[in-house]
């Protein structure tokens, strides 16, 4: 039978990335999909030295939460920029998509600094403290479905998984976009909004993130 994209993803990461170098698996990823197959990785405008790379390097973080993994393309940009010992939980609930990102967490060599976990985020966020011996997160990602992203964000403020200056970071906020949420945390007191302009990855669709700081 006929192979899946992420699949195919993953074939082109073995094939054009070195072992343990996860610069050349970013660029082996944003190759493939630029030339060969789109696929929805938050890519290199929106990665690059710009926004998702710019906010990972300022926050610094000690703990990541990653919202949607799919095939470990943010998951390993974002491991790469993190200081010594931090950690990088990432939830997929996709099961076919996390068996790839895992070989594709692998293939950078980031293992140690990755616990990918499958199931939905609804039913994890609760588990985080309990389960995952996680205080709080430094830097969360959301970049799963745009119908979650108001219900997690809610659901991370119940369960104490915020504390003043973390950093909530949303890929799609215009493309599929995320109307409830954007309209939810601009006129939150609790969170200090950014809005940065971008493009769907590898279009000229309009897109952008979302970076929200909450303030306690
Ligand atoms: C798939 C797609 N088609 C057309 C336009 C946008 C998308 C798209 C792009 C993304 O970066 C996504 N990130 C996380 N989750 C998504 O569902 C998703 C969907
Ligand atoms: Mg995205």
């Amino acid at each position: 039978t006929r192979s899946t994209r992420p699949q195919r993803l993953l074939g082109a990461v073995r094939r054009t990335a070195t072992r343990g170098d996860p610069r050349s698996v970013v660029r082996a990823i944003d190759d493939f999909c630029r030339h060969t197959e789109w696929a929805m990785n938050v890519g290199d405008e929106k990665g690059t030295g710009c926004i998702l790379d710019s906010v990972v390097s300022e926050v610094s973080p000690a703990t990541v939460l990653e919202l949607g993994t799919y095939c470990g393309y943010s998951t390993v940009r974002i491991a790469t920029l993190l200081p010594p010992g931090a950690k990088l939980i990432t939830l997929e609930f996709n099961p076919d998509f996390a068996l790839i990102a895992r070989q594709v967490i692998a293939w950078a060599g980031l293992e140690e600094k990755v616990h990918l976990v499958e199931g939905s985020s609804g039913d994890l966020i609760p588990l985080m403290k309990e389960k995952f011996g996680v205080k709080s997160f430094d830097l969360v990602f959301l970049d799963h479905w745009k119908d979650r992203y108001l219900p997690d964000t809610k659901l991370l403020e119940e369960c104490g998984l915020l504390q003043k200056g973390s950093v909530l970071l949303a890929d799609n906020v215009i493309c599929p976009g995320s109307p409830d949420y954007l309209e939810y945390i601009r006129n939150s007191p609790k969170y200090r909004s950014q809005h940065f302009k971008s493009h769907l990855e590898y279009t000229k669709v309009e897109d952008g993130l979302e970076k929200s700081v909450f303030l306690g």
